[in-house]
């Protein structure tokens, strides 16, 4: 079991210690009802505050079941994960949502309201601000926020699509109108599964760099799932593997070549 840098604050909460881990995960096991066999056991990794962290492995090695378990979407069975200084593990209802409000999410299909307007898409990702139908509502008319999300679209470059109908772009402008989204909660750590898979290799070049960029330019901590080990090589300051129901490769990327990292794929 890897022992975690800082502490757990036995009681949750936040911790008292700085610099605090973006996210800390120690001994996470996730067995799916039905099943004898964990998806993977007694993980434990820390991703610091600014950093760009890969996560690879082969399909079905429990990639995306572990980022989502890191923010609870997927319920591990045991485990303790720490995001932004807070202890996640026990939480329940609005304080698990409200702590969750800083992390954006990216998913390989960008899960657009295709009928509905870029800006409209963008708008939707401040939901996670409020509960409840009629906060939403008053949180979708805030003029404020029309303003934040034009601001949002700016910094992925698509501001001139504002009023173009989500079904109407590419697969590329999609996954920028996502990161928009996910801009749009004031994150600061985003989660992005497999963002570039749906995507040609240049596309998916632009994409990488644009997370790279608002990373630098906002001080966000990145963890992403990629299949592609350049990327991971690439934009990742640290590379984890999964393998045989472990984590069998936790790593600075400059540690690591094409070769090691294609070992996750044989
Ligand atoms: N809701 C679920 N119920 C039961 N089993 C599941 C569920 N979700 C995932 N699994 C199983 O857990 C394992 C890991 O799946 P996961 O999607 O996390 O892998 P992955 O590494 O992200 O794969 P890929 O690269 O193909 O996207 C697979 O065997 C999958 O069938």
């Amino acid at each position: 079991m890897t022992t975690l840098a800082h502490p757990i604050h036995p009681t949750g909460g936040t911790l008292a210690q700085a610099p605090l881990s973006s996210l800390q995960v120690n001994g996470l096991t996730k067995r799916f009802s039905g099943s004898t066999t964990p998806v993977f056991r007694d993980v434990g990794f820390e991703v610091l505050p600014g950093q760009s962290v890969a996560l690879i492995g082969a399909n079905g090695a429990g990639k995306s079941t572990l980022l989502r378990c890191c923010v609870r979407l997927i319920e591990p069975d045991e485990g303790e994960i720490v995001l932004a200084g807070e202890r996640l593990s026990g939480m329940r209802g609005r304080a698990l949502r409200r702590s969750r409000q800083r992390v954006g999410f990216v998913f390989q299909k960008h899960c657009l309201v295709p009928r509905l307007s870029v800006l409209s898409n963008v708008m939707h990702g401040n939901l996670a601000h409020a509960c409840g139908p009629r906060n939403w509502l008053q949180g979708l008319s805030r003029n404020g926020d029309r303003q934040r999300a034009m601001d949002c679209l700016e910094q992925v470059g698509l501001a001139d699509l504002a009023d173009k109908r989500c079904d109407q772009l590419s697969g590329g402008q999609s996954q920028r109108v996502a990161i928009a989204r996910a801009l749009m909660q004031n994150p600061t750590m985003l989660f992005a599964d497999e963002p570039t898979a749906s995507l040609d290799p240049q596309s998916g070049e632009a994409v990488m760099e644009l997370f790279g960029r608002l990373c630098r330019n906002h001080r966000l901590t990145l963890f992403f799932v990629s299949h592609q080990i350049e990327h991971a090589l690439h934009y990742a300051d640290r590379v984890l593997g999964l393998r045989d129901r472990t984590l069998a490769l936790d790593s600075t990327s400059g540690d690591q070549t094409l070769a090691t990292l294609r070992d996750f794929y044989v």
